[in-house]
């Protein structure tokens, strides 16, 4: 039996490092409820809290003078961030941007620490702007106590409009010298431009060649006036280039050839001793998902996507096209957020496990990171009123699916099923009477999102778990993780194929001993809660209960109301409303809901900026009408993303009631 559902998620999270220039490491914590940023001067020391806010804190990023740490905040969770400045030895606040009807992404610091770049979506709530504002009177440390208002802030400085953008548009690097700044903007899950802009005149330069479907992420200046970042540009995989801005040649320095990877496959001790997950790194190709590199020092930290497991690696460049780098000994689990401090002499990162909650580590690269640095751990967030070593381990298999994958034809080609293998993560609770075990079918968001073994959502999962719930995670096509060509097998017109890998996964399911095929349910958030219902219009008869998270109930009503910066990069995921208007009608959930059987729970927040709570009423509503039992859970001071804590007691435990009374 699972203990009270607050145990479970009382656990804390920290999340987000920063390294400043003096090797102290800043971070997220959740520890009060919601992120605040925190700092911490030794591994395992107790941090010191630095930010007193209900409303959560998105981003930290220490000065590289030290002397300020800037974050963003938004309000009720509407993703409007405001950006701010603590000083990290008096928790002094200045306030720098007060246009609550406008996101500022937060861009870096200067190398002198004295100016900060970011883009905001002022100018018409469409297009990001790329702004420089000179910060350095306004470090709350070095500011007149008499000019500070009651809450620390000031008044805001106006900062300056460097250029126009076009769509998302967003920072990614100051040069060395100040004089650059390095940008990219997103048309799509696959498709990202880079720019170099110069500050003072606001010159674009597009510095990689527009042919779309080509990713940029992670885009650094190296040190010879280059850039470093990760793109599937040369392969389908993410590899990390190199681009020569003298002639735009993208050039790979660590493929899918590295010997770390092949390390990895070998036994590296990051992977689990699983089989399938060690079949996989031989016999597949995987993307490097983190990168961080010190132009000074020309040291780095990069991470591999293996099966959804990290392998991460530290060194530096050995020359402009070669890097000397060893793996780096940590906990199996899942990376994100690396991270590397001016001078390059520390990186610090997010890792997290199905049994470790999210904690800073940080690697020490003083030597160069080629002596086999380690990760050591710098926080340790309580995991609440349950002990890690009650987490369970999942399980990776792969099932298989209606189509066949030119590049792997299956060789265990069934009747009704062609052969294409999805993979999934399946955990079996301890205990558990054969063919009788309940399963939540967990889809996730997106598309462009991957289930990992990571410590997200975890909590609940655990409690399901110990309440004798088996979960099912699977990352059907169009997932992350597993290249461009899978990644775009749910395109527009290909939407449904996904769902027909849900239809596939329930028939693996219903062959599983485990498994009671009437005592199926449907749960996911976001992309995934569209991925519910229309799983629970497609195939109605799968279903015992359902359980949509903030999710797209009609595809028209969604684009048109989202928000209007990220329209037309959803547009080329989904479809346009100009040319695709009737196929988004046709796969729209909400015109089906007649098919509906199931009993239904939807939650959403009030400020989601994304997808509409005006999704969430119109589904509920119209399955109400059809009789069906439907429960909302819908919270004024939430958005996207539920970010309080009580927040998320609440609705896990209205949701855990719903289950238990119809599965
Ligand atoms: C200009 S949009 C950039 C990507 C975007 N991030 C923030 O909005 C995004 O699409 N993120 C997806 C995780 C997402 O929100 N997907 C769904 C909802 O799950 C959607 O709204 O399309």
């Amino acid at each position: 039996m699972p203990r009270a559902l607050r145990d479970y998620l009382s656990a804390r999270e920290t999340q987000a490092p920063t390294v400043g220039p003096d090797g102290r490491i800043g971070f997220l914590s959740d520890a009060t409820g919601t992120m605040q940023v925190w700092t911490s001067d030794e591994a395992g020391a107790w941090p010191t809290q630095r930010t007193f806010y209900e409303d959560r804190v998105s981003v930290a990023d220490w000065s590289t003078d030290g002397g300020a740490i800037a974050f963003g905040k938004d309000s009720g969770a509407d993703e409007h961030d405001q950006l701010f400045v603590v000083d990290p030895e008096t928790n002094e606040i200045a306030r720098l941007t007060d246009r609550p009807d406008a996101i500022h992404l937060w861009g870096g610091w200067s190398p002198t620490g004295d100016r900060i770049a970011f883009t905001a979506n002022r100018r018409d709530g469409a297009d990001f702007d790329v702004y420089v504002m000179d910060v350095g009177d306004l470090v709350p440390g070095e500011r007149d106590a008499d000019e500070a208002t009651a809450d620390g802030s000031t008044d805001v400085p106006e900062p300056r409009l460097v250029c126009e953008g076009t769509g998302f548009y967003a920072v990614d690097d100051w040069s060395r010298d100040g004089a650059s700044l390095l940008t990219s903007t997103a048309n799509a899950s696959s498709d990202t431009d880079l720019f170099v802009v110069d500050v003072e005149t606001g010159e674009r330069e597009h510095v990689t060649p527009h042919d779309g479907d080509v990713r940029y992420t992670h885009a650094t200046f190296g040190p010879n006036g280059d850039v470093y970042c990760l793109s599937d540009a040369n392969a389908d995989t993410m590899e990390l280039v190199r681009i020569d801005l003298e002639i735009c040649e993208i050039e790979t320095v660590v493929g899918i050839d590295d010997d770390i990877l092949e390390a990895a496959a070998a036994g590296d001790a990051a992977l689990p001793d699983d089989d399938t997950v060690t079949a996989g790194a031989h016999d597949r190709d995987w993307s490097i998902d983190g990168f961080a590199l010190d132009a000074d020092s020309g040291r780095l930290v990069y991470t591999w996507n293996v099966e959804g497991y990290s392998v991460t690696a530290a060194g530096r460049l050995a020359s402009a096209t070669d890097v000397a780098a060893v793996p780096v000994d940590h906990p199996t689990g899942v990376v994100s957020e690396v991270t590397i401090g001016a001078g390059g002499e520390r990186a610090a990162m997010t890792l997290s496990a199905t049994n470790l909650n999210y904690s800073i580590y940080a690697i020490d690269l003083a030597d160069g990171g080629v002596a086999g640095p380690e990760a050591t751990r710098w926080t340790r967030p309580s995991p609440g009123g349950v002990t890690l070593d009650r987490y369970h381990e999942p399980e990776l298999i792969r099932y298989e699916t209606f189509d066949v994958d030119e590049r792997r034809p299956s060789a265990r080609e069934t009747e009704s099923r062609a052969g294409r293998e999805i993979p999934a993560f399946i955990t079996l609770p301890d205990e558990y009477e054969p063919g009788e075990t309940p399963v939540i079918v967990d889809i996730h968001g997106g598309p462009a999102a991957q289930r990992r073994p990571s410590w997200r959502n975890r909590p609940i999962r655990q409690y399901f778990l110990d309440a004798g719930y088996a979960l099912f995670e699977p990352n059907v096509r169009g997932s992350a993780g597993y290249g461009a060509e899978y990644a775009s097998l749910d395109d527009v017109e290909k939407r449904m194929d996904s769902v027909r890998d849900i239809d596939a996964a329930v028939e693996w399911l219903a062959d599983h001993p485990a498994i009671d095929p009437e005592k199926i349910v449907c749960y996911g958030r976001s992309y995934g809660g569209f991925m519910v219902l229309a799983a629970i219009t497609e195939y109605p008869g799968h279903w015992a209960a359902a359980v949509d998270f903030v999710g797209i109930a009609n595809w028209v009503t969604f684009l048109e109301n989202t928000g209007a910066w990220r329209r037309s990069h959803r547009e080329a995921e989904y479809g346009s409303l100009a040319e695709d208007r009737d196929f988004l009608e046709s796969i729209s959930p909400i015109h089906q809901v007649d098919r509906i059987e199931c009993p239904l729970f939807v939650q959403h927040g009030e400020n989601d900026p994304r997808v509409p709570v005006e999704e969430a009423r119109q589904i509920a509503e119209a399955v109400a009408d059809q009789g069906i039992p439907v429960e909302t859970c819908i919270f004024d001071d939430e958005g996207h993303h539920t970010t309080s804590r009580e927040n998320r007691i609440e609705q896990f435990e209205r949701i855990v009631d719903f289950l238990d009374e119809h599965v």
